[in-house]
């Protein structure tokens, strides 16, 4: 497939480019009046349209990106797609004015989605998210990772991760899945903290490893949820099945949580909406991403992340959505790439990189996915005719996104 006059193709970054920090976020190199050639799949070449080869300009199909913008499609590190209902009763009470917190202690919250996955079969898990997923899709994303934690059991957090292997099976892009039995204490466990960590230690990890169903570890590290010391256990546990940690650390308080994550090599930790100069310096000087999730703090009402902060110290910034039924119901890359720009003052180039080359490194695939780079996989969008590149942020709500081809094919999902 060959597409021809790109008014701007986005993010071609050298091969040896797997990550960004800093001040290169700043830096998203984008060729005009383009062309981009797909062969087996993959990125074949691009180049100038004045330049373009005589063999090359004769290629088919082809298509003509005319005014078009393309993208390599948005890398989205942390989800939690697979849940068995929305959660609008706590919509009501959010509106009322209740916090976060507030609702998870009226029973609301994860304990609720926690219920509400008992009874769910895994056939109904795997419709519903495949709506999700298909969705997502259709709004540029081309590579997830997606987080088990509403199963807080092991039958049940098996499930969850059965139905994640099954969407990585079904559908075209990369999925990664995280084990987040982690995500609240089970009622029965409310006093005995340890039993649960060791049903996850002793009976939970061998089965996930046995079973292959996990590639990362995850945590909520927060007050009232797992303690720094209790996470550790966790990370230290599933460390020996080689289960790297990507963590929730500073949603609701700055605690030490990131560091937890730091010091056991995470690669990534993620929401910090809560961070002090010790976080940012630390993350600046760690190989460990910062993944920000602007959406929830939208819709939740807490802070925004202080990413130029992060920026400033140098440190790895990706950008997620955190797509899931209690503080992010929306998994709308565009919407948190606008958001970045317009609540995290970042520059669109930032958001940007932030949202594709990062994002895959927060996921360990940014060899093969997250910019326009010959021989990586041909996940990309072609936007509707743009005006200019920030014009994707700038029109918040809705998406510009026109035609979405992974793996060198069109997406018709
Ligand atoms: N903070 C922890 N987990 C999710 C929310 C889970 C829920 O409320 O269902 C998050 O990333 O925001
Ligand atoms: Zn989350």
């Amino acid at each position: 497939m060959l597409i021809t006059y790109i008014k701007g193709l986005v993010g071609v970054h050298a091969k040896d480019v797997l990550s960004l920090r800093g001040s290169e976020l700043a830096h998203l190199p984008l060729l005009e009046n383009a062309w981009l050639l797909i062969k087996d799949g993959l990125i074949e070449d691009f180049g100038e349209m004045e330049n373009i080869p005589a063999e090359i300009a004769q290629i088919q199909p082809q298509i003509s990106a005319e005014g078009r913008f393309v993208f390599p499609s948005w890398c989205d590190s942390h989800t939690h797609i697979v849940f068995a209902a929305p959660r609008e009763e706590e919509f009501a009470m959010k509106i009322a004015g209740k916090t976060y917190e507030e609702i998870a202690t009226a029973g609301g919250g994860i304990l609720n989605s926690a219920n509400k996955m008992q009874s769910a079969t895994e056939d109904e898990l795997f419709e519903a998210a495949s709506i999700r997923l298909n969705d997502m899709i259709r709004q540029g994303t081309g590579a997830v990772e997606i987080k088990s934690g509403y199963g807080l059991t092991v039958e049940s957090e098996l499930k969850m991760l059965r139905v994640i292997k099954r969407l990585k099976e079904h559908f075209p892009i990369p999925v990664k899945a995280t084990l987040l039995a982690a995500h609240a204490y089970p009622t029965i466990y409310k006093e005995n903290h340890q039993g649960y960590i060791d049903l996850i230690i002793n009976e939970l990890l061998p089965r996930v490893a046995a079973e292959d169903l996990a590639d990362y570890i995850d945590a909520f590290c927060e007050k009232g949820f797992f303690s720094n010391e209790e996470t550790a256990q966790i990370l230290e546990a599933a460390a020996k099945y080689g289960l790297k940690p990507k963590i929730h650390a500073n949603q609701l308080s700055s605690t030490g949580a990131a560091q937890v994550g730091i010091a056991h090599h995470a690669v990534s930790v993620d929401h910090l909406e809560e961070t002090d100069h010790e976080v940012l310096e630390a993350l600046g000087k760690s190989t460990t991403i910062g993944t920000l999730l602007p959406s929830c703090s939208f819709y939740i009402n807490i802070p925004f992340a202080n990413a130029k902060g992060l920026i400033q110290n140098n440190a790895i910034v990706a950008l997620a959505s955190d797509y899931n039924p209690g503080s992010t119901p929306s998994g709308n890359m565009n919407f948190v790439v606008s958001l970045a720009c317009i609540k995290l003052k970042m520059l669109p180039e930032q958001a940007i990189n932030s949202a594709t080359l990062n994002g895959a490194a927060a996921m360990e695939i940014s060899d093969k996915l997250g910019s326009i780079t010959k021989g990586k996989t041909a996940n990309i969008f072609i936007t509707r005719p743009m005006s200019s590149l920030a014009y994707l942020p700038y029109s918040f709500g809705q998406s510009q996104v026109e035609t979405v081809i992974l793996n060198g094919e069109i997406y018709h999902g």
